[in-house]
């Protein structure tokens, strides 16, 4: 069996389904799954199985209101980074009891809205927003739930735009400080200490460096608990890995087991934040050949979608599986994949072997997370249309946007 989390067979099971919807909406389009959403979902729940637990979706991966929902209708939690991502979580039906609020740069509006929404936690970054965070919920009469996230310096071996656990990187309170800034955030009235968390990168497929900012967080943990800093819940951030190209991630359950088996009788909530590992191979990304260009060098195939629908290529080189919808028997060449943008960056796949001709669809997979969520409007088009799969049926769960919606909000000189 592939591994569980390549499996898209729900909407690859026929082809002509793509096709078909491809017809339907036009291209380029977002197509996700919910029955792969669900599984990915529940392969995380069950893998921690009896242990208190919560699993935290980070938004940010797909913030689609129907994804979002999906995955409230099993009860799940929320990771979310801005008052934006907590509005689409309570829009889509997610509880504000089960969020947790992520990011370095919280606004003063931004901490006021997840606190008469009623968040489950705070994932403070600094000491100069926790003393923000006591101000505000103290004006407002509250006492804010805080994580502090601490960054544990340990190498996720991951791409270093995606890595966020070394020091050098902007994210959380060093470990050194950690200790000082806990006891801090126990004195202040407006806060109260539930937890600790750490997120060290994205795109994981190691077990060890899990292990090691696990290992790093427990024995704080314990000396928090020598100053009678109480921590009631460690969240372990997400980081989860998928395979994209043949990389073999540890499965949720592996992962989970092995964070499980550090904690030691001990009586500590576990958070998760898995993002991609939930969304990643729940979609793809269906775009048109428009037209077949070689020169001495290079077999280009320009396609409709672009860097702005699809980002992660040209911002990381990062490497995204591209099929044919319908695969012509025959010999393939190579080509570059290459959307209209004005850009030499602009690429989805550089010298795939493939059998194309124009008009021929052509999906990139894995495109379910940090897809349309990082989509912009760049040279003016107009944001791709997001589809949803149900078992045998589909529904337009966003629509293509429209080119006058592009200049909304702007105005002409009197
Ligand atoms: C704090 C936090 N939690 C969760 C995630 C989700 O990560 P991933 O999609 O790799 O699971 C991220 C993104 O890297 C993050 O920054
Ligand atoms: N957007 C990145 C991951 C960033 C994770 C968010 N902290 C990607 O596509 O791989």
């Amino acid at each position: 069996m592939d591994h569980f989390l390549y499996q898209q067979d729900e909407l690859y099971a026929e082809q002509c389904t793509v096709a078909s919807l491809a017809e339907t909406y036009g291209t380029p389009l977002y197509v996700y799954s919910r029955a792969t959403l669900e599984r990915h979902w529940h392969a995380f729940d069950n893998a921690v199985a009896d242990h208190p637990h919560m699993i935290c979706y980070a938004v940010k991966a797909n913030s689609n209101l129907a994804v979002l929902n999906v995955l409230a209708r099993l009860g799940s939690g929320f990771d979310i980074v801005s008052g934006g991502e907590l509005a689409r979580v309570l829009e889509a039906g997610g509880e504000a009891s089960k969020v947790v609020f992520s990011g370095v740069g919280k606004t003063v509006a931004e901490m006021e809205m997840a606190l008469e929404a009623g968040i489950y936690c705070f994932n403070v970054e600094s000491a100069a927003e926790l003393e923000q965070l006591n101000l505000v919920a103290l004006r407002l009469g509250k006492v804010a739930p805080v994580s502090l996230r601490v960054n544990p310096d340990v190498d996720a071996g991951t791409h270093p735009y995606i890595s966020t656990g070394l020091k050098e990187n902007k994210f959380g309170i060093a470990m050194e400080e950690a200790e000082a800034i806990f006891l801090r955030a126990n004195e202040l009235p407006g806060l109260a200490v539930k937890g600790a968390d750490c997120h060290i990168g994205s795109q994981l497929t190691e077990l060890q460096p899990f292990l090691d900012a696990m290992d790093r967080m427990l024995a704080l943990i314990d000396r928090l608990a020598e100053q009678g800093v109480k921590i009631a819940h460690l969240d372990v951030g997400g980081g989860l890995g998928v395979t994209y190209d043949g990389e073999q991630p540890p499965e949720p359950s592996a992962y989970a087991s092995a964070l499980l088996g550090k904690l030691a009788g001990r009586d500590l909530k576990l958070i998760f934040e898995p993002g991609r590992a939930i969304a990643a191979n729940a979609g793809i990304f269906v775009t048109q050949v428009l037209y077949l260009k070689e020169n001495a060098e290079k077999n280009f195939a320009l396609v409709d979608g672009a860097m702005n629908d699809l980002i992660r290529p040209s911002l990381y080189s990062a490497w995204q599986k591209i099929i044919p919808v319908v695969p012509r028997p025959g010999e393939t060449r190579q080509y570059d994949v290459v959307g209209p943008v004005c850009e030499t960056g602009d690429f989805l796949g550089k010298d795939r072997a493939l059998n194309i001709r124009a008009n021929d669809l052509l999906a990139v997979r894995s495109s379910g997370a940090y897809g349309f969520t990082m989509a912009s409007n760049y040279n003016s088009r107009p944001r791709a249309a997001e589809v949803m799969v149900d078992g045998e049926r589909h529904y337009l769960v966003r629509e293509r946007e429209k080119v006058a919606q592009l200049w909304q909000g702007e105005q002409l000189l009197p």
